[in-house]
Parts: structure tokens; C-alpha cells; sequence
């Protein structure tokens, strides 16, 4: 496979996960989130939980500052034919939706009339894996689409920052939860998932996103 640039999130970033609460509200942005606390019954997690066992997740070893290393994490992407993406510099075809990965991406639909063509699913075995300071505006993503952020499994701080006055704000992202990010959040602020060296659980992640059908054909 061609080796591309990286993307931001494989960069070994130093992380700042304190919590910036010291401006007073008038000098914030309003966070361009929503948080859907319980989104998913246990038994719609368990049964993505159960299906995500079977999905053939890579972790690729990429080059960064000329040193070449596994991504800390695992990552799966699905989607309508033409959807691919690229994660990690690396082009991705896209597999077929399964099953209960299509439900949610029609429930998510139904709810929040949400269009998306792909999914991508992460998958961090501990709390040892993460994923760095990044946005996705991709080139390939579709303009003015939000992305939903799925959580199953461990309890995991996920930050959003503003990238001009560096403004975090902290999540603490529990299993059943959605994270809507609206367009054109992902202009204005990164996110990141740090490492949390306590946790000893793995968290599955699902970003439904829309992307321009096509694009690296
Ligand atoms: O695991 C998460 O919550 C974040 C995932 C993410 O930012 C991404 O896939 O782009
Ligand atoms: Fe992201």
C-alpha cells in the first residue's frame, strides 16, 4: 500500500488534558456538540458490542518523523460503494454495512434526519490506546454534514479545542452515549481521544460521517 502523509491524529502529540475553565464564559465559543447521554438501550449496545467481535479491524504501522509504528488503536470502515476514505495517510475501500451498524446508521436517520454513507469504527483495547489531536475535514467529507459519535464499552475523556483560543472542553463519554458534531465544527476546533493509563476496559468507537460518493475513483 502507497505510504501518504500522516494525518495529525498519529502525530505523537504531547496531549494537555487539563481542562480550561479559567475564561469567563463571554470569551467562549459555545461548543458546536451535542451530548445524548443513554442514546442506545443496553441491548442495542450488546448487540453492536457482538457484532464489532467479527469486524476485521487493522491498526497500521505508519512512518512518523521517519520512524515507523502501529497506530494506537484499531480501526474498521464501512460504507455505500464509492465511499472510501483515508485514515492514517492510508487509502481505505469501503466494506459493506453490517447489520447492526446499518440499523444505527437508520436510526440515526430517523432521529436526527442524519445522512451518512460510512461509518468509521475504532476500537481502543485499553486505556493505553488513543487518538491525537486532529479535525475531520477531509477533503473527502461532504460540506455541511454533522458527524455522530457513537461510545460502547469503557468510559473514555474524549476534548474538544478550539484552535484559535486553544478553549477545551472535556466529556467523559460513557457507554450509549451520542456526540453529535455539528458543521462546521470541525473548522474551528480538533478533538482528541488521550490515553487514561487507569483504564483497563476496551472502548468501541462508531463516527458516522457522509463523504462525497466517489472522490478518489
Ligand atoms: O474515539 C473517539 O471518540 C474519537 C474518534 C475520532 O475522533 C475519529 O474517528 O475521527
Ligand atoms: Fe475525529
Amino acid at each position: 500500500m502507497k505510504q501518504q502523509s500522516f494525518s495529525n491524529a498519529d502525530k505523537p502529540a504531547e496531549i494537555n488534558t487539563e481542562v480550561d475553565n479559567k475564561l469567563p464564559d463571554a470569551h467562549r465559543l459555545a461548543a458546536p456538540v451535542t451530548l445524548i447521554k443513554g442514546y442506545l438501550n443496553l441491548e442495542q449496545q450488546n448487540a453492536l458490542l457482538k457484532e464489532a467481535q467479527g469486524y476485521p479491524f487493522e491498526s497500521p504501522e505508519i512512518e512518523v518523523y521517519g520512524k515507523r509504528h502501529r497506530i494506537p488503536r484499531s480501526q474498521a470502515w464501512f460504507g455505500d460503494m464509492g465511499c472510501d476514505t483515508k485514515y492514517s495517510g492510508l487509502m481505505v475501500k469501503a466494506l459493506p454495512w453490517p447489520k447492526y451498524a446499518d440499523r444505527l446508521r437508520l436510526k440515526l436517520k430517523r432521529d436526527f434526519n442524519l445522512e451518512s454513507n460510512g461509518v468509521l469504527v475504532n476500537r481502543y483495547v485499553d486505556g493505553k490506546e488513543s487518538m491525537g489531536w486532529h479535525c475531520d475535514n477531509e477533503p473527502e467529507f461532504s460540506a455541511g454534514s454533522d458527524i455522530a459519535s457513537i461510545t460502547l464499552g469503557a468510559t473514555r475523556d474524549f476534548i474538544i479545542r478550539d484552535k484559535v483560543t486553544l478553549n477545551k472542553h472535556t466529556f467523559a463519554l460513557q457507554s450509549g452515549d451520542l456526540l453529535l458534531m455539528h458543521w462546521p465544527m470541525q473548522d474551528r476546533w480538533d478533538h482528541a481521544l488521550p490515553k487514561r493509563m487507569k483504564v483497563t476496559e476496551s472502548r468501541i468507537n462508531y463516527t458516522f460521517r457522509r463523504v462525497i460518493s466517489g472522490y478518489f475513483d
